[in-house]
């Protein structure tokens, strides 16, 4: 049974004029231990996709329709308590501003400590031994004294480090990580990656891992789901996604518009043409049609799935890159 499973989400956000459909008809899974990678340029649906998972949508947004299944019980439906017992326990979540969820007037031992009496059922000094534990386990030196300090007094990379230690200290099955390095710079960005590959590891915990960088989703990921204007539009293992023949043509532009991941040679980078779309003005059929260099009237019908093998789906009518075009 797949840890966490999504079935024709619908999530759409009210607005006074009008209703914004965010996720549309999106469904999938993710299976035990695995690494998900969730990957899309901005707006395409990736964070609400999950915090519709997590019960944290903003408060115009409305899950219209599907449903969100954790270890095979519905999200949906389950009590308050239950959720709440759920959430920061069983799934964790951290994002890509750790000053957003950590406050500034609490000490860091406070925030860890909060956590693990929540959820376990410990006395005080075993919360601030544990924590202790927490920032060890985040390779947090100094640990007795770094409890007594305020967020303000930590590095970006040291907050981040931080977050992902509340979101492990109850050794969650699930850790949905929403951009956890865009804001830091780069030999910090690795050192966290590694250390969230690491734990995941060692846990046997599964990931999903939201980002707009292909080149995160390739160091870390076993399977990623390409979304582009609140749909799916390519999912498959990491090699079917970065080594086969048969691509999205997102999925192609996203890969021109970004340094060889595969191999050192220096190549021209593309940017993709145009912006993406508001959800005011999504087109109807595929939403990556305006942009797309392949694009023929058919693109006007969102195209169905086709299956290159039981893990590798592409919704894009000319899947393969063959078009029909006889001309
Ligand atoms: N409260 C809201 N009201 C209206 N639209 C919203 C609201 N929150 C998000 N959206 C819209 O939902 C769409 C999907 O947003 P989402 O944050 O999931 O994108 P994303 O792929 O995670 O991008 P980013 O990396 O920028 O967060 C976007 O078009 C966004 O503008």
């Amino acid at each position: 049974m797949p840890i966490l499973e999504i079935k024709h989400l619908e999530t759409s956000f009210l607005t006074k004029k009008q209703r914004l459909d965010a996720i549309r008809d999106v469904s999938l899974r993710v299976e035990e231990k695995e690494v998900l990678g969730i990957v899309g340029e901005s707006g395409s649906g990736k964070s609400v996709t999950m915090k519709s998972v997590m019960g944290i949508l903003p408060s115009n947004g409305v899950i219209r329709a599907g449903e969100i299944l954790f270890e095979g019980q519905s999200l949906l439906k389950i009590n308050d308590q239950d959720k709440r017992a759920l959430l920061g326990n069983e799934i964790s979540m951290i994002f890509q501003d750790p000053m957003t969820s950590l406050n500034p007037l609490k000490t860091v031992g406070y925030h860890i400590e909060e956590i693990l009496l929540r959820h376990r059922k410990v006395d005080k000094s075993t919360a601030h031994k544990l924590a202790k534990q927490v920032l060890d386990i985040v390779e947090i030196p100094n640990a007795e004294k770094r409890l007594t300090q305020y967020p303000h007094e930590f590095s970006g990379g040291m907050r981040q480090r931080v977050m992902i230690g509340m979101a492990l200290a109850n050794e969650p099955k699930l850790l949905i990580a929403d951009e956890p390095t865009t804001a830091l710079d780069v030999t910090i960005q690795s050192q966290i990656l590694a250390l969230i590959k690491k734990r995941q590891h060692q846990n046997n915990m599964a990931v999903v891992l939201i980002t707009h960088d292909l080149s995160v989703v390739y160091n870390m990921c076993d399977r990623i789901i390409v979304m582009y204007g609140g749909k799916i539009m390519e999912e498959g293992l990491r090699e079917e996604i970065f080594d086969s023949p048969y691509k999205h043509p997102y999925t192609k532009a996203l890969m021109l518009s970004i340094p060889n991941i595969t191999d050192d040679e220096k190549k021209r980078l593309v940017p993709i043409e145009g912006v993406a779309p508001t959800l005011e003005d999504l087109p109807e059929g595929c939403p990556f049609a305006p942009r797309c260099s392949q694009a023929m009237d058919i693109c006007r019908e969102m195209p169905g799935e086709t299956l290159f093998s039981d893990t590798h789906k592409i919704y894009c009518h000319f899947a393969g890159g063959e078009s029909t075009d006889e001309q």
